[in-house]
């Protein structure tokens, strides 16, 4: 579920009477989706995703985020773009709660990526990286390697409770990992949780990227490592070398990888791994009794992190060079 806050029909006629968008014809809460509540708007001119941010969204960063996806969306890239109120606002407030409208988006995400789906997103998280080359906003990543340990020292004793040994596992990761951590990689914006729930086709062609609420300047080739997790492991755990390829392969026919970005891939992947891991481990210890929100498995991640320990250079994600 992700409608937290109830907004009455008057908060909502007198909210949108704000917005140059038409008279409204419907308006309903989206169910997918953990972190916001979301609604979608029919008006008289066209369908609109209304956004409520709750808690877990720090409002200091909402204008970075809305900023950005009007940068991007200026510079070709199809991503929802804020609508800016009739005083030219992207950011305006409902029900108590920072609040944006941002166009809808056609077209559904893919529960199986095929080879075709991961070459499209290669292509379209280059774009995107060249796209936000001149974004003038900076935030910095919040989860980035200086972010994991304190993360970690939250989960505590507890997080032998979800698996055994499991505590001792990411320490020793998370040692290696501050050790060797790569600080010199080509940097910029990133969308940083670019899943597959996140990005949209129409057929077989990518229509959209969603959801940029992780969003932040950081190594781009990071981004990269996020998306062979999240899109070239089957549900078996085994790794689909021929998705990896066809994601890089896509990606450097938009922008090629600098030879430091290709070689550190393998510890990349790593740390996107545990940093998922990580989240994902937080939000399965708290997660109250009786809550709707099912938590993700924070042992795919566990599994996935394991696949790129035995991983002895970049080839083994299937790119020569
Ligand atoms: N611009 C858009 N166009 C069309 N649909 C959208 C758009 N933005 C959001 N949605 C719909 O709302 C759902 C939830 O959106 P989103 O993923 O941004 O929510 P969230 O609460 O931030 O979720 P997450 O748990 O993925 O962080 C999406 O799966 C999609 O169905
Ligand atoms: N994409 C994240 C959750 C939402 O940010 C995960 O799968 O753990």
């Amino acid at each position: 579920m992700a409608v937290y806050t109830e907004v009455t029909d008057e908060e909502l006629n007198s909210f949108i009477g704000n917005y140059d968008v038409g008279r409204l014809l419907s308006f309903k809460g989206i169910a997918e989706g953990v972190e916001n509540s979301n609604f979608l708007l029919h008006t008289d001119k066209a369908s609109y995703i209304l956004t409520l941010y709750e808690k877990r969204v720090n409002p200091d960063d909402l204008p970075y985020f809305l900023n950005l996806l009007q940068h991007l969306a200026r510079k070709g890239l199809s991503c929802p773009t804020p609508v800016p109120s009739r005083d030219g606002k992207l950011l305006g407030t409902l029900a108590g709660r920072p609040a944006a409208l941002v166009t809808f988006l056609e077209g559904m995400w893919v529960k199986r990526p095929r080879v075709d789906h991961c070459s499209e997103l290669g292509k379209a998280m280059a774009e995107l990286h060249l796209d936000g080359m001149d974004y003038e906003g900076y935030r910095k990543n919040a989860l980035d390697v200086t972010g994991w340990r304190p993360l970690f020292e939250q989960c505590g004793a507890r997080t032998d409770s979800v698996h055994a040994g499991l505590g001792a596992e990411i320490s020793r990761e998370l040692d290696y990992l501050e050790a060797n951590w790569p600080a010199d990689l080509p940097k910029g914006v990133i969308h940083a949780d670019l899943f597959p729930d996140n990005v949209f086709f129409l057929g077989d062609e990518l229509s959209g990227l969603i959801d940029f609420y992780f969003a932040c300047n950081d190594a781009l080739a990071y981004d990269i490592a996020i998306c062979l997790n999240a899109w070239c492991f089957e549900h078996d755990g085994s790794f689909n070398v021929t998705k990896a390829r066809a994601l890089l392969k896509g990606y450097a026919s938009v922008r090629p990888l600098e030879t430091d970005e290709y070689e550190a891939l393998p510890i990349l992947c790593r740390g996107a791994a545990l940093r998922f891991l990580l989240t994902r481990l937080y939000d399965w210890l708290s997660v109250p009794q009786g809550a709707l929100v099912t938590p993700k498995d924070p042992l795919e991640y566990l599994k996935k992190l394991r696949f790129h320990q035995t991983v002895g250079n970049a080839q083994a994600y299937g790119l020569e060079r």
